[in-house]
């Protein structure tokens, strides 16, 4: 896991970086987005830290997962495909979620990025590398215990088809088989922090609120 003075010299780097381009004149689509991916298991708490992050420190909160459900809900040749893997539990194809959250990344025109629930496997990783040509500068993984997360997602009640038992079984293998070699690959290149997602969703953003505050300064400084 990383430390607190690599962080901070990431975060310089940076906004080094950044400061550089728009010395130049580059516009703030330009400007190379700072990238946050946002991992955990379903019901660890993504969707919900993510959306305080975004209001607090006015990131854009892109959830690969809310754009599948979009793209699901469309007439869009895919929609059918998606539903299925998201009932079962499974990953939907990389070319598709890479494509959606490139096109959504563009959109934002913001240069502070949170992407939520992405990516879900290596090979969602190498694509979305090899597409983009970078890796992300920072990774959140929220760690809670299954049965509380279980608890979490049956009591979400917003009326998702994979919000049921037989799914999140489903779901927790897969996240224990794909998704968790992710978090071991970034946690080896020094870019994971990783939260205790356990407390009320306000004692989990104390947790979050650091490493936030300290990027927004830098960002605001420049220094
Ligand atoms: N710290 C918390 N304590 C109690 N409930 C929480 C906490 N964080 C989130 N919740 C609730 O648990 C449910 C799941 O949270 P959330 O949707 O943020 O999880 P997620 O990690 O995005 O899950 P998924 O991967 O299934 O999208 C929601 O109903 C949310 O309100
Ligand atoms: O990168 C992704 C993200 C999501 N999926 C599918 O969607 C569901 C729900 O995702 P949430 O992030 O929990 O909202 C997930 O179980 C997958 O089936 C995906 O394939 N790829
Ligand atoms: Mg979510």
């Amino acid at each position: 896991m990383m430390q607190t003075h690599s962080r901070l010299m990431f975060v310089e780097l940076f906004v080094t970086e950044v400061m550089k381009l728009a010395e130049k004149g580059a516009s703030s689509s330009q400007i190379i987005p700072f990238i946050t991916f946002v991992l955990g298991g379903p019901g660890s708490g993504k969707g919900t830290q993510c959306a305080k992050i975004a209001d607090t420190f006015g990131f854009a909160h892109l959830s690969a997962g809310d754009l599948l459900r979009k793209e699901m809900s469309s007439d869009s040749v895919n929609g059918a495909m998606i539903r299925d893997a998201i009932k079962e539990g499974k990953i939907v194809p990389s070319k598709v979620t890479v494509s959606l959250l490139c096109e959504a990344i563009e959109l934002s025109k913001n240069h502070k990025i949170l992407i939520d629930g992405f990516p879900r496997s290596d090979e969602n990783r190498i694509s979305f590398e090899r597409i983009t040509g970078r890796e992300p500068d920072m990774v959140i993984f929220f760690d809670c215990p299954e049965e509380e997360m279980v608890k979490r997602v049956l009591s979400r009640n917003q009326g998702r088809i994979d919000d049921n038992i037989e799914t999140v079984k489903k779901r927790l293998k897969v996240f224990s088989k794909l998704n968790l070699p992710v978090v071991n690959y970034y946690s080896g290149r020094g870019k994971v922090h990783k939260i205790n997602g356990v407390g009320t969703i306000e004692e989990v953003f104390e947790k979050v609120r650091p490493l936030f505050a300290s990027l927004s300064r830098s960002l605001q400084d420049g220094s």
